[in-house]
């Protein structure tokens, strides 16, 4: 199974903004990150890739055939959970599963086994008959998540899944779409790193609706090995590194402060130790620029 994204470009106000640039990459089984700071292009490739918003140019193919062309075909192995916005605050979680497993042409049967089932595993069958306008926003995720997953997608699509989730919430939805990965294309957006370091095959990093790279974890983090830092600095010397470094870590030390730098250029003149790169500190080297 694969998914090939091709040199999707798309503007908007008349091509005053370019929200994606000449974009490719393809995909197979397994979770990718997509990573990138407001308004870098995510929900717009995202909106694309579902088929809710036309490319200017450029191509989305599903096992080779247009996915445009596919149509109906397309959409039932397509899940697709958006941002929060615009949830059925009226409808009880269980009337609103039962709404969307027959937007997505369940049967009945097959839509009562796999509600029961979803509602497990979200955690929310005892918030089954409450409406979700009362819902907290951990629990409204939960909601827009156990809807991607009623018809069993081949293609998950997945924008910030976690955002408003509490550090449990955020680990158990994590664990989870690991869990169900193996057999489906699995795309997260996300600003949070950790959401996506330890459970993505490959991260793909999108700055200004250009792919800069993608590549696994591991590799990626490679690129800036020697370029990590902790600089033992005085107090007052603190304010001058965050004006002229990338500071992406800092901890008092005594009467000193260590600062975790990402630069190309370490200072002279200062105790140094080589650290080893996470991909926080990629995420910083990336996109925090003029540095
Ligand atoms: N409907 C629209 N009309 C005009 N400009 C838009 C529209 N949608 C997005 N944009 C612009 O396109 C660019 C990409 O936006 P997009 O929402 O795809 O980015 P994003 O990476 O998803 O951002 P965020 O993380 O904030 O959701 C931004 O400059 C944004 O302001």
């Amino acid at each position: 199974m694969r998914l090939e994204i091709k040199n999707l470009c798309k503007t908007y106000k008349k091509g005053v903004v370019k929200a994606l640039d000449d974009f490719s990459v393809t995909l197979t089984p397994g979770v990718y990150g997509l990573l990138g700071p407001n308004g870098a292009g995510k929900s717009t490739l995202m909106n694309i890739i579902t088929d809710n918003l036309n490319a200017d140019s450029g191509e989305v193919l599903y096992d080779g055939e247009e996915i445009k062309k596919l149509g109906k075909d397309y959409r039932t192995v397509l899940g697709y959970m958006p941002q929060q916005q615009g949830l059925y605050d009226d409808f009880t979680l269980n009337r609103f599963l039962w709404y969307m497993a027959a937007l997505k042409g369940l049967k009945k049967k097959e839509a009562k086994e796999k509600i029961t089932s979803l509602l497990d595993t979200v955690n929310l069958t005892n918030a089954a008959h409450k409406k979700l306008g009362g819902f907290s926003g951990g629990m409204k995720q939960r909601a827009l998540i156990a809807q991607a997953l009623l018809n069993d997608p081949k293609i998950l699509i997945l924008d910030e899944p976690t955002a408003g989730l509490d550090p449990k919430e955020r680990i158990r939805i994590r664990n989870f779409i690991s869990e169900i990965a193996e057999d489906k294309i699995v795309l997260i957006s996300t600003h949070v790193v950790s959401d996506i370091e330890f459970i993505a095959k490959e991260i793909i990093l999108l700055k200004q609706g250009k792919l800069v790279s993608h590549d696994t974890c591991q590799n990626l983090v490679n690129e800036i090995a020697n370029k990590v830092v902790e600089v033992e600095i005085e107090k007052e010397e603190l304010k001058y590194f965050q004006d002229n470094y990338r500071v992406s870590n800092l901890y008092h030390n005594d009467d000193k402060i260590v600062v975790r730098l990402v630069t190309d250029n370490p200072p002279e003149n200062h105790k140094i130790t080589i650290a080893n790169p996470t991909l926080e500190d990629l995420y910083l080297y990336i996109f925090e620029q003029g540095m």
